[in-house]
């Protein structure tokens, strides 16, 4: 069984991008395709990590304007059939709510506090509280707009499960095998302690897509992962 796990295609070309999707997609349930590869091809970018593999996309476009905006953009994106689509959950409501109507076979994923940012980091952008505190906030906020999957650190994810229960979708990037560094990310965990904690999807890029043989690195967390019995079935 495919592991619970996105892997960040974020690949400065498209090449790139295919190589390492039908690398490790024998090995995990969902490739990313963000900011990065989306903006510079655009649909072909989907077309081309999708191939011929048997893998659910994540179009990470973290969408943030106004109501008619996102929903136009929702609308555009959702006829490639992407698994799960995100909006910034701080857009509000409305916007959210924009998004969820306007990609009806979309799970509209809602990004609650990114995970490069601090306790510090927050205070200095005016969001005032603990990141804890903020994502359960945007979480409610976001689930009541109808999202169905929420993006959050894993340090957030046990927290947020007993906030919006267990029918939503946790999605946790930050993750961090033990030994890998941290580069941008502010709040990590390892694989399995973000899996432990009860999120649903991991998101990993550069322990993967950095690693000489990214398809063994992703087998090899997978493995990791069944050892610990959560989430099997
Ligand atoms: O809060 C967030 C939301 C999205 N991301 C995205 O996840 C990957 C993480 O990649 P790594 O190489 O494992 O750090 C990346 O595409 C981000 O855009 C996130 O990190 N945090």
């Amino acid at each position: 069984m495919a592991a619970p796990i996105a892997v960040a295609l974020d690949a400065p070309d498209l090449e790139t991008a295919a190589r390492w999707a039908s690398q490790v997609t024998p090995h995990v349930s969902t490739v990313k395709v963000g900011l990065e590869l989306y903006l510079r091809y655009g649909p072909d970018a989907i077309a081309s990590v999708r191939g011929a593999n048997r893998v659910q996309i994540f179009l990470d476009l973290k969408l943030h304007d106004i109501p008619a905006t996102v929903a136009g953009a929702a609308r555009s994106v959702a006829r490639f059939k992407p698994a799960f689509l995100t909006v910034h959950a701080v857009g509000g409501p409305a916007m959210i709510r924009s998004a969820v109507d306007a990609a009806p076979g979309v799970c509209i994923a809602a990004v609650t506090v990114l995970t490069s940012l601090s306790d510090a980091d927050l205070e200095r952008v005016g969001m005032s509280g603990r990141s804890l505190d903020v994502a359960r906030r945007l979480a409610a906020l976001a689930v009541e707009a109808g999202a169905r999957a929420l993006v959050c650190s894993p340090h957030e994810a046990a927290a947020l499960r007993e906030e919006v229960g267990p029918d939503i979708t946790l999605i946790t990037p930050g993750v961090r095998p033990a030994g890998s560094a941290n580069q941008d990310q502010a709040r990590v965990a390892t694989p399995e302690e973000a899996l432990r904690s009860g999120a649903d999807l991991l998101v990993i890029g550069r322990p993967i897509t950095g690693a000489q043989d990214p398809g063994a690195a992703a087998a090899h967390i997978a493995a990791a992962l069944r050892r610990t019995g959560v989430g099997q079935h």
